[in-house]
């Protein structure tokens, strides 16, 4: 049984990350959607570096929940069968245990540089300008996949995509795309495990309602 597994911001809110609609989404009173895009990095760098920084920074006062846990049981069994893709920035589902996760969006803990194209595993703040390790410049941003930006990997997803025989939606409210086109993409069967009704839940096979923290594990076990 070959399993593609997308994961949303809604698997890692019981984590204490708020996700970007719940959250009444504002940040520093900006939409993210506002904050996360390449128009806003070329008019204020600053004000984006900050808001990653923070997100960034939040990360060590969160801890992966059993949703993450479940899925590294799953992984566990199926082994190369099970592919965890997420919309999510964090490292939960790797500090979880998971191995077999592709972020196609980015993650906050990693940096990139526009001058060598290097990326370099980053933990600390990127608002204060600091060199590449690589090539000394000053031209760090985060390795994120801003709103007008191409998604990372689609060619491996979509490939995975048309050879699994089920496709599971965790936690994502299905408004941003590619990824909420992706239940079209599958060919096989579909299942979104979801605490509302997504904005695609007619799409998929069968929908089932709660938080993560019990709809992962009962689905997993
Ligand atoms: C807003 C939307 C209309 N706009 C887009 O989709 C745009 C434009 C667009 C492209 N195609 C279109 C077609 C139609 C319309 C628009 C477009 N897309 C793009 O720009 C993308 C790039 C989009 C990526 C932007 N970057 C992110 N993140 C990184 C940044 C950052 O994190 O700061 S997107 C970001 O927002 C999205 C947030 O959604 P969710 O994760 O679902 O979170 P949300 O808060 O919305 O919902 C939470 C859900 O969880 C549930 N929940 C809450 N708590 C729990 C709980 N406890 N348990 C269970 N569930 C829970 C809730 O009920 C809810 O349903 C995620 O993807 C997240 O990564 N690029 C692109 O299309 O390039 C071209 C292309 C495409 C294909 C191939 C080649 C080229």
């Amino acid at each position: 049984m070959r399993i593609v597994v997308l994961t949303g911001a809604g698997i890692s809110a019981e984590s204490g990350l708020t996700t970007f609609r719940d959250s009444g989404g504002l940040w520093e009173g900006h939409d993210p959607m506002q904050v996360a895009t390449p128009e806003a990095y070329a008019d204020d760098p600053g004000l984006v570096q900050r808001f990653y920084d923070a997100r960034r920074a939040a990360l060590t006062q969160v801890e992966p929940n059993a949703a993450h846990h479940a899925l590294v049981r799953l992984e566990a069994a199926l082994g190369d069968d099970l592919l965890v893709v997420t919309q999510n920035v964090d490292d939960l589902h790797e500090r979880a245990g998971s191995r077999r996760v592709h972020h196609i969006h980015g993650r906050l803990r990693s940096a990139w540089c526009t001058r060598c194209d290097e990326r370099h595993d980053w933990h600390g703040p990127l608002a204060d300008g600091p060199a590449c390790p690589a090539c000394g410049g000053s031209e760090l941003r985060p390795d994120i996949v801003w709103f007008g930006e191409i998604p990372y990997g689609m060619d491996l997803v979509e490939e995975a995509l048309e050879e699994c025989d089920l496709f599971v939606s965790i936690g994502t409210s299905g408004v941003v795309y590619p990824a909420a086109a992706f239940v079209h993409w599958a060919r096989g069967a579909t299942l979104e495990l979801n605490l509302e009704p997504s904005a695609g839940a007619g799409d998929f096979a069968e929908s089932r309602r709660g938080p993560a923290t019990r709809l992962v594990p009962d689905w997993v076990n």
